[in-house]
């Protein structure tokens, strides 16, 4: 595997507010290959946004490590911060008014963070026009935002974002405002712009059937990560393939569900919200280890009215497998 161009560390984040302090971050651990598309997702209030805010330099830690395309974000100076968010990252909001000025065109919005790093007036015209085609605007370089409809507003953000060439595109909720068919254009653009440029993507969404196309989803639960999904649905036969590979996996009679899970320092795994729904997990699990991989099974518990001391005889064939 490459060298992420994101890791973070045991992230910490703490606000304080008058007396209070409220833990945004505790303890976040994430790494992002180059060249990923991955989606945050997670309760409201989970920590998406900060975390986002501190990979876009506007935000710093509290405590723990954060590194992105070489950059340690605890320790970057202001000029250095300024470069960096700059250059390295480009940025997507979900409301247009943040992302584009009303007074300015499409084409002159997109050549403002040019304009802003010295490149020359044909040059950023130039760009402009190639940017706004890339991101299926070409004829709309002369209109202001309230002549664009909130999809070809997102689209000019996302042109926006990427006029001076940033190796990461952070989106937080980039289709919040928009109805669920041109949501699901801006993710098919996005994963278009993965593919062609190479653009590592981290999106926030609310929205799990947008974050299907990703090749990663990461939950955030209470400021840490909780799960990681490789990929939904896969073939059983597709299965095998990758039985070598650290994932959880749980077993169906036609279809597999596959999720990769995190196991923290002490050892303690969460298991998907699926595995719990299928699977009659009660509470208790038998875990056997074999030479190359560990298995999860349900654990039936018969009650014979002595509930939590009697006998637990293991009845069920349904099975879990970590690998
Ligand atoms: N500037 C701030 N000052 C104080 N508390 C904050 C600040 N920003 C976020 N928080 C708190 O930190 C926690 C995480 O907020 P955050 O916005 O990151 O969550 P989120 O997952 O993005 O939520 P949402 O989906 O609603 O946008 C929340 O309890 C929030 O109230």
């Amino acid at each position: 595997m490459p060298e992420s161009i994101v890791t973070c560390d045991n992230l910490v984040k703490i606000y304080k507010v008058a007396d209070l302090e409220v833990v945004a971050l505790q303890g976040l651990d994430l790494e992002v290959a180059p060249g990923e598309m991955i989606a945050i997702v997670g309760a409201s209030g989970s920590g998406k946004s900060t975390l986002l805010n501190i990979l876009s330099g506007l935000d710093m830690p509290s405590a723990g490590g954060c590194r992105v395309a070489n950059n340690d974000l605890t320790r970057l100076t202001s000029a250095q911060r300024l470069n960096y968010r700059r250059y390295v990252v480009g940025q997507v909001w979900q409301q247009s008014g943040r992302n584009l000025l009303p007074e300015l065109t499409a084409g002159a919005n997109v050549a403002l963070p040019q304009m802003l790093s010295g490149v020359k007036t044909s040059e950023r015209d130039k760009r402009a026009h190639e940017l706004l085609e890339l991101v299926g605007l070409n004829d709309k370089f002369n209109k202001r935002p309230d002549q664009l409809s909130g999809g070809e507003q997102q689209r000019c953000a996302i042109a926006v974002a990427l006029a001076n060439s940033p190796q990461i595109l952070l989106a937080d909720e980039p289709t919040g405002e928009l109805d669920s068919v041109t949501a699901h254009e801006i993710y098919d653009l996005l994963r278009d712009l993965n593919q062609r440029l190479g653009l590592t993507i981290i999106t926030v969404t609310h929205d799990a059937a947008l974050a299907a196309n990703v090749d990663r989803t990461i939950a955030i639960r209470d400021g840490r990560t909780s799960t990681e999904t490789v990929r939904r649905e896969a073939e059983l036969e597709e299965l095998h393939e990758h039985m070598q590979e650290a994932s959880a996996i749980i077993g169906l009679s036609t279809r597999t569900h596959r999720e990769s899970v995190l196991i923290d320092r002490a050892g303690r795994l969460q298991l998907p919200k699926e595995a719990i729904e299928r699977l009659p997990f009660n509470g208790r699990a038998e875990i056997r280890i074999t030479d190359d991989h560990v298995e999860l099974w349900p654990l039936q518990i018969e009650n014979n009215g002595n509930n939590g001391t009697g006998d637990q005889t293991q009845t069920s064939a349904s099975k879990g497998e970590s690998h």
